[in-house]
């Protein structure tokens, strides 16, 4: 929290003692920095960081939970935070994290008041050394919830959005384990997804700083082009995740969870079903027993996995073709697939 307040600028000059203003969303816009003192009880209860920002816990209309995203301080990243803020405003879907207010001062200070999510972000609750285990059933539902909230975004939304930063951490979980998919600061909307990044060197045509270790497309690395299927590069990466337990990136053994999966992969695409039970079990997770995973759900999984992380981006498959081939073939999905289409 230290850090983060050493790099906030608390201008007065950007504080108002306009009172705060529900717009037609159902949205509040603060006008004034004490509120979001006064909503954070003084950025007391730091409760998760990212590259950019400060996640503190926060009290919406005086009682419910919520929690205030703070953006760094600076010109540049006031971009990240308006960016952010103009697709939250837009989007509704239950497996998409909530926006219930904001702070915009314009030039440099933004914050963003959430739906607080009680069990944090997917990639803690795999990969902490807690004794709970995330049962199977929640991991299916975990996918399904997530490919249904990327539909979304990519199918529903005109124009239409790319997250640009599926991973783990960006998956919150309310407190069913449902999924609420999370930070929009990379996305990129309509035709600027299909945008070169500034940072491509056109000489070398190597992008020089982009993506989450371990989830980013490597077609996107060589062209710095966001296409939708970049997002189900990410996605089949959660999936893995999901499945085996293990990180997408292991900085202690420079290790990509694609690489180790890789030959699985290449067999399962190859044999589909064929493929021999006791090979498939050997990605599941050590943490679930055996019993309690079928077979059948498992290669469902590693299938859709594998197609998502494919080299060749255009043969990846669609969220929409993953949201049918899950519950398809998951049965305990179909009954939440009712619901679907909001
Ligand atoms: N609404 C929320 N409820 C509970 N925890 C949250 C919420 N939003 C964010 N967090 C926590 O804060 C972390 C960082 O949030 P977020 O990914 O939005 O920040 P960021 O600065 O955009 O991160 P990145 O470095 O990935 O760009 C999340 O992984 C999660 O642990």
């Amino acid at each position: 929290m230290a850090c983060f307040l050493n790099c906030v600028r608390f201008d007065v000059s950007t504080t108002t003692t306009d009172k705060p203003r529900i717009e037609g969303s159902g949205v509040t816009c603060y006008n004034s920095w004490d509120d979001v003192e006064t909503l954070t009880s003084n950025f007391s209860r730091l409760i998760g960081s990212g590259g950019y920002s400060s996640i503190y816990m926060a009290r919406f209309s005086g009682s419910d939970k919520a929690a205030l995203k703070v953006h760094v301080s600076s010109h540049s990243l006031y971009q990240v935070f308006r960016l952010e803020l103009d697709i939250l405003l837009r989007l509704q879907h239950p497996n998409i994290v909530k926006l219930l207010g904001y702070f915009d001062d314009s030039e440099e200070n933004g914050a963003l008041l959430l739906e607080y999510l009680p069990q944090g972000n997917l990639q803690e609750k795999l990969h902490s050394s807690s004794k709970q285990v995330l049962p199977w059933r929640n991991r299916t539902t975990i996918a399904f919830q997530l490919v249904q909230a990327i539909e979304h975004i990519h199918e529903k939304c005109t124009p239409q959005i790319v997250h640009g930063d599926i991973k783990s951490s960006n998956v919150l979980l309310d407190k069913n384990f449902d999924c609420k998919l999370c930070d929009f600061g990379s996305a990129k909307v309509g035709f600027s997804s299909m945008v070169q990044p500034p940072t491509m060197s056109t000489r070398s045509r190597q992008v020089k700083m982009v993506g989450s270790p371990g989830y980013t497309d490597p077609h996107y690395l060589k062209t710095g082009i966001a296409l939708k299927n970049m997002d189900m590069y990410g996605f089949g990466v959660v999936v893995l995740e999901l499945v085996s337990g293990k990180e997408a990136f292991s900085a202690e053994r420079g290790e990509m969870l694609v690489h180790i999966a890789a030959p699985l992969i290449r067999e399962v695409l190859d044999s589909s079903v064929n493929i021999a039970e006791d090979k498939v079990r050997q990605l599941l997770d050590p943490r679930l027993a055996r019993d309690s995973v079928d077979i059948d759900e498992l290669k469902t999984m590693l299938n859709v996995a594998a197609l998502c992380i494919g080299n060749s981006p255009s043969l990846r498959p669609s969220a929409a073709q993953v949201a049918e081939t899950l519950t398809q073939n998951i049965p305990s999905l179909s009954f939440l697939s009712c619901g679907k289409g909001i």
